[in-house]
């Protein structure tokens, strides 16, 4: 099946995550405006400036991925070509008012998501939300966007906001903790070849059960915990309420905080 044709502005970290994984399924020939970005098989190509996009090339979806801070001046750049696009704002922060506010009165559908980096392997979660879409441009961001992973339209930009601490930032949680038991892995004595083998396998495998398990993750992680054995009394330490739980709830506060912050 072949993706619709884009305009990608801004190929970094997750312009880039999501590039590879389209350019995986089959994008049909699609642009990807970057001025640090190599250049990409054919029929895809990389442009340095609006200006040398091709006349003629008319993408089905333009793809903002550059920061925040830079939406107005990256929009404002963009407006001759914005007119009967769909805009996909990856942006953290951003709302669908201060884009289209940037889209300078274009003929343009806003739409909202929140992906994670894992969407370069195809296994990402996007988060997404807009209420200016018909059902056949609503299929068509569905097509896109799961072909990268799992798709989540949610009814309101609030929870657009809720979602982005969990899945948008929730890989790098999940890096820490591999970080962490790699760390301890050497503390308690181990070789570092051996400290980072199974730290990354044990985040990996357990990560790849998760997936293929229909049993809820409370499940599985009772299935480690021996009663009175050994991963109970790690547990204990962790699941105290002044531990681990009120450390996530501080941590998803703080993001939305920052969030906020950003949005104004
Ligand atoms: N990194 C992540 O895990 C996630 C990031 N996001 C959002 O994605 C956006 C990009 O974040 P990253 O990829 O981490 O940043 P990044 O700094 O790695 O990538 C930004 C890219 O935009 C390019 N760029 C800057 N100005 C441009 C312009 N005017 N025209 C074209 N390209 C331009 C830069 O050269 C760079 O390659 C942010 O808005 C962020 O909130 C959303 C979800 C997850
Ligand atoms: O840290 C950030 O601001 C972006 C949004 C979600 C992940 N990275």
């Amino acid at each position: 099946m072949s993706l619709p044709s884009l305009l990608l502005v801004g190929c970094g970290k997750m312009g880039g995550a999501l590039w590879q994984g389209w350019l995986e399924e089959g994008l049909a020939p699609s642009v990807i405006l970057d001025r640090r970005c190599e250049a990409p098989p054919a029929p895809h190509r990389v442009v340095r400036s609006p200006s040398e996009i091709p006349r003629g090339f008319k993408p089905d979806i333009i793809i903002l991925a550059v920061k925040p801070a830079g939406m107005e001046e990256t929009m404002a750049s963009l407006r001759p070509v914005l007119d009967d696009t769909i805009v996909i704002s990856m942006l953290a922060a951003r709302t669908i008012e201060s884009l289209r506010a940037a889209s300078d009165g274009a003929r343009t559908k806003i739409v909202r998501a929140m992906p994670n980096t894992p969407a370069s392997i195809g296994k990402g979660v996007t988060g997404v939300c807009s209420t200016d879409l018909n059902e056949d441009e609503r299929k068509l961001c569905t097509t896109l966007l799961s072909a990268v992973g799992d798709v989540a339209w949610v009814e309101s930009e609030a929870l657009l906001e809720a979602l982005t601490p969990i899945s948008g930032c929730g890989p790098a949680y999940v890096f820490l903790l591999a970080e962490l038991l790699e760390k301890e892995a050497l503390r308690v004595g181990l070789p570092p070849d051996t400290a980072r083998l199974i730290a990354r396998g044990t985040v990996s495998g357990a990560g790849a059960l998760l997936e293929a398990s229909p049993e809820e993750s409370e499940t599985l992680r009772k299935n480690v915990t021996s009663p009175n054995g050994v991963t109970a009394k790690a547990l204990e330490a962790m699941m105290a309420p002044e531990a681990w739980p009120a450390t996530m709830t501080k941590a998803i506060d703080a993001a939305m905080a920052r969030a906020r912050e950003m949005a104004s």
